[in-house]
Order: C-alpha cells, then sequence, then structure tokens
C-alpha cells in the first residue's frame, strides 16, 4: 500500500511526536496551562484553515464519494474537532471572539499557507496529501497516550486523548488512508514521489507546530523584536 510507503518513510519524524515534552506532558497530565492554551489558540487559526483545505478537496473530487467524504471531514472539524478548542477555551477563560482573533505565529502560518498552496494548486490526491499527516498522526498519538494506565482520565487532557484515540477518529483517519490509497493507486512513480514530498513537509510541520507550542514561539525564540 501507498501509505505502508509514506509510514516507513516518516517513521523517525513520527516516532519523535512521541519523545517531544509537549506530547509526553499531554499524556502525563503534566504540562503547562499556559503551553496548552498557547496551542489551543494556535490550532483553532489552524483549524480554520484545514477546514477550507477540505473544501478545496471536495471542488476537486472526481467521484460523488470523494465529494461526500471530504465534505463530511470539512463537517466534523467545524462541528467536533473545532468544538472541543471551544470546550477548552470556555475552560481556560478564552472567549470565542478571543479565539478568532488570535495572531497566527510564524509556524502557524507556514503550515496553513503551504496546505493551502498545494491544495489550489493540485489534483484531490494532493489534497489528501496535505491532511493525511495531521489526522492520522493524531490518531496515531492519541493511541500511543491512550495506552497508559488512566491517561484518558486525567481532569486536564483526558478529554484530549479520549478524542484522538476513539474508535470513531481512528475509523476517520483509516477511511483517509484508504482514500490516499486509492487515489495514489494508478498514479506514475513521479506523482507518488511528489505525493510523498507533501506528506513529509506535513509530518515535519506537525514537529515544529509542538516544537512553537512548547515555546510558546511567535516568530524568535529569544527577542521580542517581530512581536506584535
Ligand atoms: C496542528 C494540528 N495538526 C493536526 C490536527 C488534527 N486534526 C486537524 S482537523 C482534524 C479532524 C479531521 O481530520 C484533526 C484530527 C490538529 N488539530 N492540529
Amino acid at each position: 500500500m501507498f501509505t505502508d510507503r509514506l509510514y516507513e518513510k516518516a517513521k523517525p519524524i513520527w516516532e519523535a511526536y512521541l519523545e517531544h515534552p509537549f506530547v509526553k506532558g499531554i499524556g502525563e497530565g503534566s504540562l503547562e496551562l499556559d503551553k496548552f492554551k498557547f496551542f489551543i489558540e494556535q490550532d483553532y487559526l489552524y483549524l480554520i484553515d484545514y477546514a477550507r483545505v477540505f473544501a478545496l478537496g471536495s471542488v476537486k473530487a472526481t467521484t460523488l464519494e470523494t465529494m461526500t467524504q471530504f465534505a463530511d471531514l470539512l463537517h466534523s472539524t467545524l462541528n467536533e474537532e473545532m468544538e472541543l478548542h471551544r470546550t477548552y477555551a470556555k475552560k481556560l477563560g478564552i472567549s470565542r471572539a478571543q479565539l478568532e482573533n488570535t495572531d497566527p505565529s510564524a509556524t502557524t502560518l507556514a503550515y496553513t499557507s503551504y496546505m493551502l498552496n498545494k491544495a489550489h494548486q493540485g489534483s484531490d490526491a494532493e489534497v489528501v496529501a496535505c491532511v493525511l499527516a495531521c489526522t492520522w498522526s493524531y490518531n496515531f498519538i492519541g493511541l500511543d497516550l491512550n495506552q497508559k494506565e488512566g491517561a484518558s482520565e486525567h481532569e486536564r487532557y483526558g478529554d484530549w486523548i479520549t478524542m484522538y484515540a476513539s474508535d470513531e477518529f481512528t475509523k476517520l483517519a483509516e477511511n483517509m488512508k484508504n482514500l490516499m490509497d486509492r487515489l495514489a493507486v494508478d498514479k506514475p512513480e513521479h506523482e507518488k514521489a511528489y505525493l510523498e514530498e507533501i506528506f513529509i513537509h506535513t509530518s515535519k510541520l506537525e514537529y515544529l507546530f509542538w516544537e512553537m507550542a512548547d515555546q510558546k514561539k511567535m516568530w524568535l525564540n529569544k527577542s521580542n523584536l517581530l512581536d506584535g
């Protein structure tokens, strides 16, 4: 399967997610709230553009089945994924207006701009390659964290783990992998290599996103010259 090839290539990056202090902090329930708050705010902005990528997928789909699949993903992003963030934001004292008016960090801009660019330029297969690492890697992380005794019952981050490790979410990730396999199967090698490049770039951007949240980094690490 094409997605087996993608996984083999991305494996060192994906394994590094599990060792990342932000991800480990979610699993152990020890992550500082200010870092999680920063993540939720940036991720909300990310999700708005991510939803747009799914909308582009519906436009580019060549079968009604694929069109429906993208439309379902658009719906679940706006209503389930973003609802989890709205619920967390409420608990953290962030208003809805505040959520929508956050300034994007350099990493958020890089990631969303990259996905939108590749999705606009490409076909439905490139659209799936753009969004695959996000959905699949969150399920990969959720399932790993959920193996730890009591992790899903943690007061702070238990809901987060439960959502991404759920059967429903696992099925969503599986459906997306199947769609990638279906769309890639007849493509010539140079197109497969291009899809793989997008998958690796987005896998790296996922790592940068964890790093950004852990450091609460807007533009630069040590100076606030470019902030504000
Ligand atoms: C940086 C970042 N990457 C991936 C996700 C995960 N994610 C984005 S939309 C969606 C639902 C439909 O696939 C999921 C699981 C995230 N929240 N933030």
